[in-house]
């Protein structure tokens, strides 16, 4: 049964023309799961892909992943049941396709490579990057978010039970925010993060920017993500001083508004100069390199989460030869957008080049994965591509 604790505003719809979970006020969790697909047989993968369909929309509405008596007692129980008297808490579950899921290592295991969108491209090196193939890449996404991360943990692992044998977890990154109620909820680096962004009841801007249209195949109506596990020096930002954080931004900490302006939403003027000439909005702000006015007008929906995944030993044998226990904590960064060779990638390319932020940050982890569109009562996530 469905828990009966769940109220209405406790359920996001799964079904529909659109996947949830992309324009949906953000979640306060997220968890986030690459998988390897590790049969050869495109029925296999396609039975996979409608056992999740069934399961998400189940766990969607509270419910567990099937029945808890489609099972006999001598098999193992149809659900973990961890999250049975507790609300779906918003859930949404967002599956994608990697590159890989098309063709790997030059074979095309399920007779897909020729559908292979051309905007589902290879991510490029970018300056600076330092990607861990354990945290890179996965033929599936699975992106489970919701305001309890025990409901959005619950919902991945059910969906990796379900594909034992046939699918392997590759990687999987938990990351949290703050309440978006109580206005733009702060990164680590303690400033709001997500403040200029398409909105996200403005279907046409929606429409020009996120979601695939016509000429998508059987994209259209989906949305192109990329994932980049973005590690923050917090200790050195810590010691930073609140002038040179604001100037790395080229935001107010506080009040969140741009250099030089009163509050957050209002429009920054990269124009502006102190009386000496120089920009108020430094030339290497991480703002002023990110905005549209920098990027012919290119905006991508951002639907960040900040990770706290403990702290390493580091130990450098040069100069400054230091051991210390470092946070491995930052930025877990979602970007969708309607095509990631005019969306993410310029973008990025200038970030990596010139911002000074990457004094503080280095990307660690990455993943392109192509969404498909929603489905409808009776089919299956990817049944454009498989059906
Ligand atoms: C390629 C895309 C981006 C990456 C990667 C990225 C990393 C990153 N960003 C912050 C913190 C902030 N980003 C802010 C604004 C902002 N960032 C991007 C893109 C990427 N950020 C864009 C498109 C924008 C909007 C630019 C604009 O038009 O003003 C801000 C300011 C507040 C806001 O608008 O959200 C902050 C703060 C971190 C910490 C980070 C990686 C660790
Ligand atoms: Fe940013």
């Amino acid at each position: 049964a469905a828990n009966p604790a769940a109220a209405p505003s406790d359920k996001e719809p799964f079904w529909g023309q659109h996947q949830g979970g992309i324009v949906t006020p953000q979640q306060r969790y997220t968890c986030f799961a690459a998988f390897d697909v590790t049969t050869n047989k495109r029925d296999e993968l396609i039975e996979i892909l409608k056992h999740w369909t069934i399961a998400a929309a189940r766990m969607s509405e509270g419910r567990p992943v099937y029945p808890l008596d489609s099972t006999k007692d001598t098999e193992p129980p149809a659900d973990s049941a961890d999250v049975l008297e507790i609300s779906p808490a918003r859930l949404t579950i967002t599956f994608g396709f990697g590159p890989t899921l098309f063709s790997k290592e030059g074979v095309d295991r399920f007779g897909i490579a020729r559908r292979r969108p051309q905007a589902l491209v290879d991510l490029p090196r970018f300056n600076g990057d330092q990607l861990a193939a354990d945290k890179t890449g996965g033929d599936i996404s699975i992106q489970a978010c919701s305001d309890d991360p025990q409901v959005a943990f619950h919902a991945v692992r059910q969906l990796a039970r379900l594909a034992y044998g046939k699918a392997d977890m590759k990687w999987v990154q938990n990351g949290f925010t703050g309440d978006g109620s109580k206005g733009t909820p702060r990164n680590l680096m303690g400033f709001k993060d997500g403040t200029v962004n398409p909105p996200l009841n403005d279907h046409a801007a929606l429409n020009k920017l996120v979601w695939v249209g016509s000429e998508g195949d059987w994209m259209r109506d989906g949305s192109y993500m990329v994932v980049r596990r973005v590690r923050i020096a917090l200790e050195h930002w810590d010691r930073s001083p609140l002038d040179f954080q604001e100037q790395v931004v080229g935001r107010h900490k506080y009040s969140g508004a741009p250099l030089g302006k009163l509050n957050e939403f209002d429009a920054a003027d990269l124009d502006a100069a102190d009386s000496d000439g120089n920009p108020i909005v430094p030339d290497n702000a991480h703002m002023r390199l990110a905005s549209a006015a920098a990027n012919q007008g290119m905006q991508i929906l951002r639907r960040g989460y900040s990770y706290n995944d403990g702290a390493n030993f580091t130990a450098e044998r040069w100069p400054p030869w230091r051991q210390e226990v470092e946070f491995d904590a930052g930025l877990l960064f979602f970007g969708y957008q309607q095509d990631p060779r005019t969306g993410f990638i310029p973008i990025n390319h200038q970030l990596a080049k010139l911002d000074i932020m990457n004094q503080f940050i280095t990307h660690v982890g990455s993943g392109i994965f192509a969404c498909p569109p929603g489905a409808q009562p009776g089919s299956f996530i990817g049944a454009t591509l498989f059906g």
